[in-house]
């Protein structure tokens, strides 16, 4: 047990009970050894069968257990950034589930405690960096075959929204993975965003607005559109189409298993996140317990969080105003470069 990362886990709920499951069964070199939940109920039922693991109601009390050398955040946006304070106060490496911080005010507070430290913490829960189909669009952009991207076609899809999910949060949770995606994808910034939207579909709670139309420019001149819905109640379906100069890419088209019987052909859709993106996340948790037992520091960063931040923000005011709003961007400390 000695040799292994021994991690707290923050938060007990849809994503911190499977990244606690993912600690525990399917990534090598990293053990549970703490678990927080306010929900003390849910906390325990997570950490259960789990050898030597301790259960808690307050982040404070996981975060100076025995054995926690690393933080794995999963707790509500809201609360990331009192959680990763906390950690870097400690010197604790931390994988802080998306978004980093939802308010740039918060995510900048993060970015700025970070950098006086002088060296790298966190790395930030954008799992499409580690997902296979992602990783062949970005090694194709990049090698120059297709020539200068032009412009990104994105589809959000989730069947259902959670309780309490707002009309900012399809910016602000979902699409923060496009911004972040789309940065990666084409090496470029974000600089301006506005939001349109069609009639809210009859299948989404009373009063979000649901399904929107996103439109992000960029610094080097490409355009990036997400439709985002998610209460299209059929499917959990990501995708992006990436238009160059001399050739166009496709992924998330959901060519898994194709069925042919009695006259029709079909295939399965995923119907969430943890389906579609499950080698991601393993992929992910298992690059960062890799990295931080070897001391290191690798994956999105606190700027990537941060840009996210700002860049959803600008998308939420531009849906309330129905105007185009310009990012504006803290400059870049030192460490990030
Ligand atoms: N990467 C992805 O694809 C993905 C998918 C789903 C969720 N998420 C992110 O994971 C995080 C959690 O989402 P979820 O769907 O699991 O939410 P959830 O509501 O299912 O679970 C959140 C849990 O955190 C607990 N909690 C509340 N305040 C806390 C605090 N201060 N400290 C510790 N625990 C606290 C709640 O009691 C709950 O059990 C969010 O940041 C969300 O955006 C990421
Ligand atoms: O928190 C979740 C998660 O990030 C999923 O990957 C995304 O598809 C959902 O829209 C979002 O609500």
């Amino acid at each position: 047990m000695g040799d292994l990362l021994g991690v707290a886990v923050l938060g007990a709920g849809h994503m911190g009970a499977d990244h606690i499951r993912r600690l525990d069964r399917v990534v090598s070199g990293a053990r549970v050894a703490a678990v927080a939940d306010p929900d003390a109920a849910r906390a325990k039922e997570a950490a259960a069968g789990i050898e030597g693991v301790s259960v808690h109601r307050e982040v404070e009390s996981a975060l100076d257990a025995p054995g926690v050398e690393a933080v794995l955040i999963a707790s509500p946006g809201p609360a990331h950034e009192e959680a990763l304070l906390a950690a870097f106060a400690r010197g604790l490496p931390v994988l802080c589930e998306k978004p980093m911080v939802p308010d740039s005010a918060g995510a900048l507070r993060v970015l700025e405690a970070e950098a006086r430290l002088g060296r790298r913490l966190a790395q930030i829960g954008f799992m499409r960096r580690y997902d296979t189909e992602y990783r062949r669009l970005k090694a194709l952009l990049d090698d120059g075959r297709l020539g200068r991207p032009l412009m990104l076609h994105c589809t959000h899809r989730n069947v259902s929204s959670p309780p309490g999910f707002t009309s900012a949060m399809l910016i602000d949770s979902s699409v923060s993975h496009e911004i972040d995606a789309a940065r990666w994808l084409l090496g470029q910034e974000l600089t301006a965003v506005t939001v349109l939207r069609p009639r809210s579909s009859s299948g989404a709670p009373e009063g979000l607005l649901d399904p929107q139309f996103v439109l992000f420019e960029t610094d080097g001149g490409a355009l990036v559109d997400v439709e985002v819905f998610v209460n299209c109640g059929f499917g959990y379906q990501v995708r992006c189409e990436a238009v160059c100069e001399a050739g166009s890419a496709r992924i998330g088209d959901d060519h898994g298993l194709l069925v042919t019987a009695r006259g029709s052909a079909g295939t399965d859709v995923p119907q969430d996140y943890l389906v579609r993106f499950v080698d991601a996340y393993d992929r992910e948790v298992q690059a960062w317990v890799d990295a931080t037992r070897r001391g290191r520091v690798t994956g999105p960063s606190a700027w990537d969080g941060y840009t996210a931040s700002v860049v959803a923000e600008a998308g939420v005011r531009a849906l309330e105003n129905g105007t185009r709003v310009a990012v504006d961007l803290a400059p870049r400390p030192e460490l990030y470069r």
